[in-house]
C-alpha cells in the first residue's frame, strides 16, 4: 500500500537502535529505500530529538510512511503526534499493526522494543505496509482528529 517511490523514515532512541537496525536491513532487502534518522548506539539518549525528524519527513511528503521505536513506544508516538500530519499509532501485534491503517489511516508505526520479540516487530511492519486504509464511517472520525 506504500510507494517504494519513497524512502520509508526510521528513528528510535537507545532502547530501539537495534530494532531499528534490524527493520532497516529487513526493508532494504524488500527493495525499501531507507531514511534513518538514528539513534546508532546504546548511550542514553532522548528521544524527541530523534521522533521530531523522523515524523517531519513523512508530513513533508518525503517519505512513504515512518517506523519509530523506543523502549515502550509511548515516548515516540507522543512526539510524532505533536505533528499535525502524523498519525502515529503503538502497536504491540500483527492485527493492532493491521487495525491501525485499516481504521485509523496511520503513517507511523510506533514499536515498543522493550515489550515484543524482533520478529513481531518485523511481523507487524510488514502487515502495516500491506494493509490499506478502510475510508467510510473511518474517514469521517480521521477527519476529526486535528484540532488545530
Ligand atoms: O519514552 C519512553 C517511555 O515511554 C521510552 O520507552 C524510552 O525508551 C524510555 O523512557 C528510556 O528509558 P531509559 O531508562 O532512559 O532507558
Amino acid at each position: 500500500m506504500f510507494s517504494k517511490e519513497l524512502p520509508v523514515a526510521i528513528g528510535a532512541d537507545h532502547a530501539g537502535f537495534e530494532y531499528k537496525d534490524a527493520l532497516a536491513a529487513y526493508l532494504r532487502d524488500k527493495g525499501f529505500q531507507v531514511k534513518d534518522f538514528g539513534t546508532n548506539g546504546p548511550a542514553s539518549v532522548d528521544y524527541p530529538d530523534f521522533a521530531h525528524p523522523t515524523a517531519q519527513s513523512v508530513a513533508s511528503g518525503e517519505a512513504a510512511f515512518g517506523i519509530l521505536v523506543c523502549g515502550s513506544a509511548n515516548g515516540v508516538a507522543i512526539t510524532a503526534n505533536k505533528h499535525a500530519e502524523i498519525r502515529a499509532g503503538l502497536c504491540w501485534n500483527t492485527e493492532v499493526a493491521s487495525l491501525v491503517r485499516q481504521h485509523n489511516d496511520a503513517n507511523i508505526i510506533c514499536i515498543p522494543a522493550r515489550f515484543v520479540d524482533i520478529q513481531t516487530a518485523i511481523s507487524m511492519v510488514e502487515i502495516f505496509m500491506a494493509t490499506a486504509f478502510e475510508g467510510g464511517r473511518h474517514a469521517n472520525r480521521v477527519a476529526k482528529i486535528s484540532c488545530n
